[in-house]
């Protein structure tokens, strides 16, 4: 069963309709990535799905999102609850300007958790689930700000992964990181498949192959083809995605 089923999703700020009847199923427990040039809707799209977009006045939409099932835009839902399930990591790191510690166990907090061992240990538990306790243990007091570029989006990682979401929405995750520390965070998504659904907006189409199973192309608000990864780029069924691997557009 898929995780996420998306049904003639159509989004406006105000009068631009920025998706176009998009149609899509994430399958659980995979990586998949959203490709296409600037502009054409990617970022919105996930944030369709945390309803993150619910931030800005002149968002609206028709059409439907399920998280298991579960209709994300019930006027039911709690809000909160839904972004605790489905995390978000934004292209630049932004880590609160507290300590490491803090940033992992700030979420727990909020959500209620107040045992200190408790918090310890998730904290920990979310540090080395996102590949950075070995680098961090003997200074989680220490301010997070201090952490380099890589560092601090594995710790942004960790203070998703705290909240124990069911999704993980990454957009552009590496996009700020030099290719070493683009590399650790390629390898941790590869270890987080297998607990979470990962969506990964990239413009960066060796990562798409390199991290995900499923690739869907975007162009112009509309999904112009959604494929296995593998499929998809060496056999397009769309001459605008071939288009689009190949580097004639984009
Ligand atoms: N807050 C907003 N208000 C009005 N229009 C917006 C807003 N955010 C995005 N848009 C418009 O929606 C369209 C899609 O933007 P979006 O950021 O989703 O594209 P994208 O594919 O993620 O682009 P990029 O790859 O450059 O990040 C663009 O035309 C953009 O100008």
């Amino acid at each position: 069963m898929n995780r996420i089923e998306v049904e003639n999703l159509n989004v406006y700020f105000g009068d631009a309709h920025i998706l176009k009847d998009v149609n899509t199923g994430i399958p659980k427990n995979t990586v998949t990535a959203l490709i296409g040039p600037s502009g054409c809707g990617k970022s919105t799209f996930i944030r369709t799905i945390n309803r993150m977009n619910d931030l800005i006045p002149s968002f609206s939409h028709t059409g439907n999102v399920y998280l298991d099932g579960k209709d994300v835009y019930d006027p039911k839902m709690d809000v909160v609850d839904l972004r605790k399930k489905v995390g978000m990591v934004f292209q630049k790191p932004n880590p609160f300007p507290k300590s490491i510690f803090e940033n992992v166990a700030y979420g727990l907090k909020i959500h209620g958790i107040s045992d200190d061992d408790a918090i310890s240990a998730r904290v920990e538990e979310s540090l080395r689930a996102a590949a950075l306790w070995d680098e961090v243990e003997d200074k989680l007091d220490n301010s997070a700000m201090g952490l380099s570029g890589g560092q601090q989006q594995r710790l942004c990682i960790a203070r998703t992964i705290a909240n124990n979401p069911e999704v993980i929405l990454m957009d552009e995750p590496c996009s700020a990181l030099d290719p070493i520390s683009t590399t650790k965070v390629e390898d941790l998504i590869h270890k987080l498949k297998r607990e979470y659904t990962i969506l990964i907006v990239t413009h960066n189409m060796q990562q798409a192959t390199r991290v995900s199973k499923y690739t869907s192309f975007f162009l112009n608000g509309e999904i112009i083809e959604s494929n296995l990864t593998d499929k998809l780029f060496v056999d397009p069924k769309n001459k605008k995605t071939e288009d689009y691997i190949t580097g004639r557009f984009g």
